[in-house]
């Protein structure tokens, strides 16, 4: 761990910029909340903390449900099997997409540094793509709504294959996208799950100290560097365009 940093010791290696999307870009707590508390309220359950969200975000949506709903049951001492799960499954994946997709995007919340560091990340010559495990049908409003779409080249979203981070199938198709090596392209992330992906694929990565990274503390991340804002990592790079 914090051995030598490619991306540290060398970042005019870096030739192209993948962006994770949720504790990189935006913060949508208030968002998984709302959704979850929407399908608690209609499977009569108890609401999960945010705390318990907050540790619980970054692996998809399936993981997230399934995580919160069983936690929830057994609060709320229902009993339960894995097949009743399997069946109460499906409603609350229902339930979660309709309770996300009603809280809208007016109060999601752009990182500070985000769109100043993404500005000088494109300005200064970098191709970017965005690599996150939240599905395309909530990440794609999340994007346009916020104007961050702009700045990627492509969103490869939670449900684009069927493998997703930690795997590193999603980061090196977006390297194939980008026609960059992996070795030259500088993931940016919140959780020892974007890390384990790039570490897998072979890129670079640096990882931001304000995300949700499981309730772990972010030092715990074998990673090339931990950084405050995007702003910061972006003032690394030099100029290639
Ligand atoms: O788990 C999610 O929904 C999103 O996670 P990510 O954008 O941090 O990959
Ligand atoms: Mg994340």
């Amino acid at each position: 761990m914090n051995t030598p940093s490619p991306f540290l010791l060398a970042p005019n290696s870096i030739q192209a910029v993948l962006l994770d999307l949720d504790g990189t870009l935006i913060n949508t707590l208030d968002e998984f909340v709302a959704a979850l508390n929407f399908m608690s309220d209609a499977m009569q359950l108890p609401h999960a903390s945010p705390q318990f969200v907050a540790q619980t975000i970054g692996k998809g949506s399936e993981h997230l449900v399934r995580v919160v709903l069983q936690m929830l049951l057994l609060e709320a001492k229902q009993p339960h099997d894995a097949q009743s799960i399997e069946h109460m499954f499906e409603q609350a994946m229902h339930l979660y997409f309709t309770g996300y997709e009603a809280a809208g995007t007016s109060h999601v919340k752009v990182y500070p540094g985000v769109r100043e560091g993404l500005e000088q990340i494109r300005a200064k010559g970098y191709p970017m793509g965005i690599v996150t495990n939240k599905p395309t049908r909530l990440a794609m409003p999340l994007l346009h709504d916020t104007g961050l779409a702009r700045y990627a080249e492509f969103l490869i979203a939670g449900d684009t294959y069927a493998k997703r981070k930690p795997d590193p199938y999603p980061l090196i198709q977006a390297c194939t996208r980008l026609q960059t090596m992996p070795a030259h392209t500088l993931m940016i992330g919140d959780s020892a799950n974007d890390a384990a992906a790039a570490r897998a694929a072979q890129c670079p990565i640096a990882i931001l100290r304000y995300g949700f990274n499981h309730g772990n503390p972010v030092e715990t991340i074998d990673a090339d560097g931990y950084f405050d804002s995007i702003e910061e990592i972006a003032r690394l790079l030099p100029s290639i365009g």
